[in-house]
């Protein structure tokens, strides 16, 4: 899906290349971390993926299309695929939120009625569907990042790139943020993200890319941040870990074939896997207590088919999203598409568009995407977890106040 081969940037008038002799491979479906110290060549790699830049040597991959032979004029169509989400949001501040998760759509010219389709649905599956018409100077950093993650997935890319998505965040709202970019790649989505956050990257445990000075020198699943980390690795308690755990349990109903199978009528394909449940205006996510926190625990009967209680989270349960996803079923037969749905890397009018890189190794890092402390057949207790607190209590990380405002600024 991503492939560098011996990839070397070398930016005009710098002496040492930014990157040098890379080879590097993403297989579809992949959660990858890259990591390593400040100018080591993270948002550089991303740069040559999204190609907004092209490596002095070497030759890159991207969904089947060699980036160096991709022409200008096809490269807007190229990035249709690739969503992006930056440490510092770039959401449109004159626009609403709704407005700039529909924006992104207009431009690509997609119908108005996909439009009114897919904005509600992305917002809701983020846990924003109760902000929509809040401008971005009204919404917690948080909040803004997940516009900015809604925008970024609503039209279904293929791959996510993150840069340092939570960088500005603090550490319980980033955990939520991370649940969420979690959850689209448990729907399908590759992710790819740079970042610090050496908790997130431990306790993650997915495929970690290390560079140093331009190089690759660790590349492994399931590993820690490694020595280099620039910032201490705390000490999650095992309260969060069953909060994540609970998260990728609700993710897994949501999306489990069989249960989608079970649940939908004939003719509705995409009905339960979109986890499209009756909506619940009003809902402040950020109020809520642990099950909110993040979009992957969206609010009770919203997006994923979340269980309507805390004891139907229980993963022993998982067709308790089979309920809510029901009543709409009917609903989804005028959609295009759900976001839930398998990323489709081309659309119709990028038929021109070869895919052919596009397979699964099965014996790829993929093979161990989902870790095993994230199990939901591990017994959890769900019921103690959403009543006993917050999230930040729960990892160890309390806030100083409630306050929205508190998710802005860096704190590290
Ligand atoms: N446009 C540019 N022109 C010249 N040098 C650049 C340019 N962009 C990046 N560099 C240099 O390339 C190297 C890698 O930069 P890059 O931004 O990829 O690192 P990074 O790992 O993402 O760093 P950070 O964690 O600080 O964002 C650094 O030495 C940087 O100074």
């Amino acid at each position: 899906m991503i492939l560098f081969e011996n990839v070397t940037k070398k930016y005009r008038g710098t002496a040492k290349p930014a990157l040098d002799g890379i080879d590097l491979r993403v297989d579809r479906g992949e959660f990858v971390f890259i990591v390593g110290a400040s100018g080591s060549g993270k948002s550089s790699c991303l740069r040559l993926i999204l190609r907004e830049d092209q490596p002095s040597s070497g030759g890159i991959h991207v969904l089947g299309q060699d980036l160096g032979k991709i022409s200008s004029r096809k490269v807007p169509y190229f990035r249709r695929n690739l969503g992006t989400v930056f440490q510092d949001f770039r959401l449109l501040t004159n626009k609403t939120v709704y407005d700039n998760v529909a924006f992104s759509l207009q431009v690509i010219g997609k119908s108005r009625g996909f439009i009114q389709e897919a904005v509600p649905d992305t917002l809701e599956m983020v846990g924003l569907a109760g902000k929509s018409k809040r401008y971005p100077h009204e919404l917690s950093g948080g909040e803004q990042q997940r516009v900015a993650i809604a925008r970024a997935i609503v039209n279904k890319p293929a791959i996510l790139l993150a840069d340092e998505p939570t960088g500005n965040l603090d550490p319980a709202t980033s955990l939520g943020i991370m649940q969420l970019l979690r959850a689209i790649n448990a729907a399908g989505t590759t992710v790819v993200m740079a970042t610090h956050e050496a908790t997130f990257v431990d306790i993650m445990q997915q495929r970690v890319v290390e560079l140093s000075q331009g190089v690759v020198v660790r590349d492994e699943v399931g590993g820690g941040y490694g020595e280099t980390a620039s910032i201490p690795v705390a000490d999650l308690s095992a309260e969060g870990m069953q909060v994540l755990r609970t998260t990728e349990a609700v993710v897994r109903a949501a999306l489990a074939p069989e249960e989608v199978a079970e649940a939908e009528p004939a003719g509705t394909p995409s009905a339960a896997a979109a986890g499209t449940a009756p909506r619940q205006s009003g809902h402040d996510p950020d109020t809520a207590p642990v099950t909110t926190v993040g979009a992957a625990q969206p609010p009770e009967g919203a997006a994923f088919g979340t269980p309507s209680t805390a004891a139907e989270a229980d993963p022993e349960t998982p067709s308790a999203p089979a309920g809510p996803a029901a009543p709409v079923a009917a609903r989804s037969d005028a959609r295009e598409a759900s976001v839930f749905e398998p990323p489709h890397p081309f659309g119709a009018e990028d038929d021109d568009i070869d895919d052919g890189d596009d397979t699964v190794r099965a014996d790829g890092p993929q093979a161990r995407r989902i870790p095993s402390f994230l199990d939901p057949d591990r017994p959890i207790d769900p019921v103690r977890m959403s009543e006993t607190g917050s999230l930040a209590d729960h990892l160890g990380l309390r806030r100083k106040n409630d306050d929205d405002e508190t998710d802005v600024g860096p704190v590290r």
